[in-house]
């Protein structure tokens, strides 16, 4: 049994407990920042991983919140000091994660969500498979996708054609992924990410607290 002055084994284990990373890429368009967005609103346990970029901001976002928005020389400083926990290069810009807000978000036992593209999701993997969860988010079709970049209305016709013409490429990365959701109805896309990241809360190997709950349980208390 346990208080509220003496939590018990269990209760200690339960908190725990290390966060998810959690994955979310797509071809640009296709509405990754819309869904973590809704996601973090909903979910108290979720932080979201932002990262450093060289590229310029669009009206609208704001520094720290969006992006970090560097220089080139600052972006290889970070790379120099080892302060990425992955990076890549993605439309001719630089795109990196900050290692310490991660690491400390998931020693903290929250899950940690990132839109990042499939390069990092494959640099993530290598460095922390365990505890990675990896979904791909896919326009309903091609129309769709360049409409949703020309009504989000932030990008050059110049800016929205070259992106175009690289989501085929990143769209062929779909089979590297976990989970893949059509985002056609964005609620059913968001209910989607809610139900796959409950399950993995729910795996197994990461409810550290079961092995001595069950014992306990077996035992008669
Ligand atoms: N590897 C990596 N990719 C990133 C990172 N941040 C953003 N990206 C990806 O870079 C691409 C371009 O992002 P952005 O310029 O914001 O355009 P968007 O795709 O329209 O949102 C997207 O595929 C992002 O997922 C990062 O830290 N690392
Ligand atoms: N299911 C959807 N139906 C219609 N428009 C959507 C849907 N999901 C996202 N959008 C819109 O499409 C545009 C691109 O979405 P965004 O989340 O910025 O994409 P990404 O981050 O993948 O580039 C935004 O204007 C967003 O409001």
């Amino acid at each position: 049994m346990s208080n509220d002055n003496h939590p018990s084994e269990i209760d200690q284990l339960k908190s725990n407990r290390r966060g998810l990373m959690v994955v979310l890429s797509s071809p640009s368009g296709a509405g990754k920042t819309t869904l973590t967005r809704r996601l973090m609103a909903a979910d108290d346990n979720m932080t979201m991983s932002v990262s450093a970029t060289t590229r310029q901001a669009r009206p609208g976002e704001v520094e720290g919140h969006d992006y970090y928005f560097v220089s080139k020389d600052q972006f290889s400083a970070m790379i120099e000091n080892e302060d990425f926990l992955e990076y890549a290069r993605v439309f001719d810009n630089h795109y990196g994660t900050p290692r310490a807000p991660v690491e400390q978000a998931l020693t903290e036992g929250r899950d940690v969500i990132f839109d990042i593209d499939w390069q990092g999701a494959q640099q993530l993997e290598q460095a922390a498979v365990e505890d990675l969860v990896k979904i791909f988010i896919l326009p309903p079709n091609m129309r769709a996708l360049e409409s949703r970049l020309r009504t989000r209305a932030q990008d050059s016709d110049e800016t929205i054609a070259k992106r175009m013409s690289k989501s085929e490429s990143e769209i062929s990365r779909w089979s590297e992924y976990d989970y893949v959701i059509v985002n056609e109805d964005v609620d059913k896309a968001l209910s989607d990410v809610q139900a796959i990241i409950q399950s993995e809360r729910m795996r197994r190997r990461r409810q550290m607290w079961l092995g001595p709950f069950v014992k306990a349980l077996i035992d008669g208390g």
